[in-house]
């Protein structure tokens, strides 16, 4: 057993229908595959038509699951009204919702137009206040205890220079996701988000990494647990967080980064110092010490 395998047991999302924006490529479809796995029905949408039906019928074969492709753009309400009314047409009930989709890529802010920054803004945080709005009237009028899970980042919290927007964005989703669990949890409908690390997709790599760093600059060396994130860890998190087994965890937040966002530490730098320097600092503060006690 290891964490690239699935972690929850067979069925454990039968009689479940989760929406994953963006599920055609990337993490979101890595989700889809799982969730199908574990008896989810799964709908997956994004602007992209071509590519969420190919998907579709990929995971259809590779899983037998039930999954139902269709186009939107989350920044439009029309086409979210859309998706939530097929879904419930093909499969009865919606019960989950993962707000995957986002538009992201590096630049010095200042070289940003109004545009450039909407467009990031409006994909991450419009596109999830709007879909989990929409959802939301539709549990509550309906008496349905859904649930909703964000991927949020890390720098979330921490804020990130050369990706503001996408910083602000993601931050507003947390706010979103703690509020929202508080006004909501009345109805049973539980809100959480992961921020993950880096995890290798070729829509984050080719706008976030891409080779021009990718040659200067090594995960492996950044990260304390060494490695980048495995796809399949992701999906057990969200599996578990859409699943019943996570029925008393709303508005929490899950860090899922191989400890990258603990670099922050101020005395983090002491990992430069060898074994020799550590005997020296040692007997250094041990005199002061001794110094100390003498002057009292
Ligand atoms: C490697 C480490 C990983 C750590 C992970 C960190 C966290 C990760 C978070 C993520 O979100 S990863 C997901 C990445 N995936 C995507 O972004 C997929 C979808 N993205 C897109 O489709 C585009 O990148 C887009 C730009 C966000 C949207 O495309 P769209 O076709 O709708 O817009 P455009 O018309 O092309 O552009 C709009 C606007 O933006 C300006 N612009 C685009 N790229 C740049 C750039 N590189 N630098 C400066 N400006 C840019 C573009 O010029 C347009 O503005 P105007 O010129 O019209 O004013
Ligand atoms: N990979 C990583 O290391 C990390 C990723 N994340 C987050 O994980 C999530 C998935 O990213 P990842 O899989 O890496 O990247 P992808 O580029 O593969 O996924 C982004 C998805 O968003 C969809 N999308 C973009 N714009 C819109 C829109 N206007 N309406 C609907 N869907 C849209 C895209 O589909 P289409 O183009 O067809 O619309 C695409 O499927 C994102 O929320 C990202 O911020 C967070 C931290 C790290």
């Amino acid at each position: 057993m290891g964490y690239k395998e699935g972690m929850l047991r067979d069925g454990a999302l039968d009689n479940k229908t989760v929406i994953v924006t963006g599920g055609g490529t990337g993490l979101g479809k890595s989700m889809a595959t799982y969730f199908l796995k574990l008896g989810a029905n799964v709908v997956i949408c994004s602007r992209r038509l071509e590519v969420l039906e190919t998907t579709a019928k990929e995971l259809e074969e590779q899983t037998g699951g039930q999954i139902l492709a269709i186009a939107c753009d989350v920044r439009k309400t029309e086409e979210i009204e859309n998706v939530i009314t097929k879904s419930i047409e093909k499969f009865g009930q919606v019960d989950g919702l993962v707000n995957n989709s986002a538009g992201n890529f590096i630049s010095p802010t200042e070289r940003l137009s109004y545009k450039a920054v909407d467009t990031v803004v409006d994909i991450v945080l419009r596109g999830t206040y709007y879909f989990t709005l929409a959802l939301g009237k539709y549990w509550i009028e309906n008496k349905i205890k859904g649930t909703v899970l964000n991927i949020s980042t890390t720098y979330a919290w921490t804020g990130s220079g050369w990706v503001v927007p996408s910083a602000m964005a993601k931050a507003g989703v947390l706010a979103m996701t703690k509020s929202l669990a508080f006004e909501w949890a009345e109805h049973g409908i539980r809100l959480n988000a992961i921020a993950p690390g880096p995890f290798p997709t070729k829509g984050a790599w080719d706008r976030l990494f891409p080779e021009e760093l990718a040659k200067k600059f090594s995960f492996e060396n950044r990260i304390p647990l060494q490695r980048v994130g495995d796809h399949q860890e992701l999906a057990n998190l969200a599996a578990y967080l859409v699943s019943d087994f996570s029925a008393y965890i709303t508005g929490e937040v899950i860090t899922l980064d191989g400890g990258e966002v603990l670099s922050a530490g101020q005395f983090n730098f002491l990992k430069e110092v060898s074994e020799d320097q550590w005997d020296a600092i040692e007997d250094q503060i041990k005199n002061a010490n001794r110094n100390s006690k003498k002057s009292e």
